[in-house]
């Protein structure tokens, strides 16, 4: 599309990865996939953000092993990374703060790069001596974007009482904006309907259909761990080896945070044990 400007996004995911499964790294290659061929976007680049152990999800094992496990699983990856911010939070931290610290964080490497080809571009220009021609280097035009990136159930989950705050969703999806995988069992657009916010904002929504439909979820692999099942190309063989090698999942490690409330529901009822 010649003449329209290209838009670089980041594509950001927030949940448990407990453990990180291929369906994870699948929601990162269909919403590239799916934002490059409206000839808008180009993804630079994806994050996975596991949350920390304050979040208290029942069955959560340590934010070190699942953050390892991400690891292990982006290896072979050059666009999609792991980060660590949001798991060494002393306490469980809301989507939209860890959404406006990626944004923060883009920003500046933006900046950086901006800076380094500044330098350079001053460089070139003293050599060629035409330094008064530069009009299209110093204003970005729009600049870079991010996205949460998640999947169906997650955006069902906006409409569950006390657990996300309106004015988050609203920042989230009206500001950064959102890509959502579906998923069996979750009805997005009829969730986008429903909901006003989510109606107020719906061209943020970005929703991709994935046609090879994939009930791989976390759960499903802890209970075929617990069950002594092959797990095996559910998830990377590396993730597989490393459960083995820790021996992490196990009928102990699902009854972790049973008693204790969800960490937003605590929140935003004051609840703390259940
Ligand atoms: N099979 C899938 N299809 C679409 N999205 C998925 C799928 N599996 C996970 N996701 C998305 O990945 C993100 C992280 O999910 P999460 O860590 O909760 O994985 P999960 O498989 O749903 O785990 P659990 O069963 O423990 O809830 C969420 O946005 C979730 O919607
Ligand atoms: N109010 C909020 O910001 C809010 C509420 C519930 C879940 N979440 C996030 O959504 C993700 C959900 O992960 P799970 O699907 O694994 O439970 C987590 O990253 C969690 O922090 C955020
Ligand atoms: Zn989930």
């Amino acid at each position: 599309m010649e003449g329209q400007s290209v838009t670089k996004v980041v594509l950001l995911s927030c949940g448990s990865f407990n453990p990180i499964t291929n369906m994870h790294l699948r929601m990162f290659e269909l919403a590239r996939d799916h934002l490059e061929d409206t000839g808008q976007y180009k993804v630079v680049k994806g994050i996975i953000s596991p949350v920390g152990d304050g979040y208290k999800k029942k069955g959560l094992i340590d934010a070190y092993h699942r953050q390892e496990m991400a690891k292990l699983a982006t290896e072979n990856s050059d666009w999609i990374t792991v980060d660590a911010w949001e798991s060494l939070q002393p306490v469980w931290v809301e989507t939209v703060k860890v959404v406006r610290h990626h944004y923060h964080e883009m920003l500046a490497a933006e900046q950086k790069n901006d800076d380094v080809d500044t330098v350079k571009y001053a460089k070139k220009r003293r050599i060629e001596g035409n330094y008064f021609e530069d009009s299209s280097h110093d204003k970005r035009r729009g600049g870079p974007q991010l996205m949460l990136l998640c999947g169906a159930d997650l955006l069902e989950s906006f409409g569950i009482p006390n657990l996300w705050k309106q004015d988050d969703i609203a920042e989230i999806v009206g500001r950064y904006g959102l890509v959502c995988i579906t998923r069996s069992g979750n009805d997005p657009h009829k969730c986008i309907h429903q909901s006003e916010i989510l109606w107020k904002y719906r061209k943020n929504i970005q929703v991709v259909q994935e046609w090879v439909t994939n009930e791989i979820s976390a759960t499903h692999v802890r209970r075929a761990l617990r069950r002594g099942r092959s797990v095996r190309y559910l998830l990377p063989d590396a993730v597989v080896h490393y459960i083995q090698e820790h021996d992490l999942y196990s009928a102990e490690s699902e009854q972790k945070n049973a008693d204790v409330v969800l960490a937003p529901l605590q929140k935003y009822t004051g609840a703390s044990s259940s």
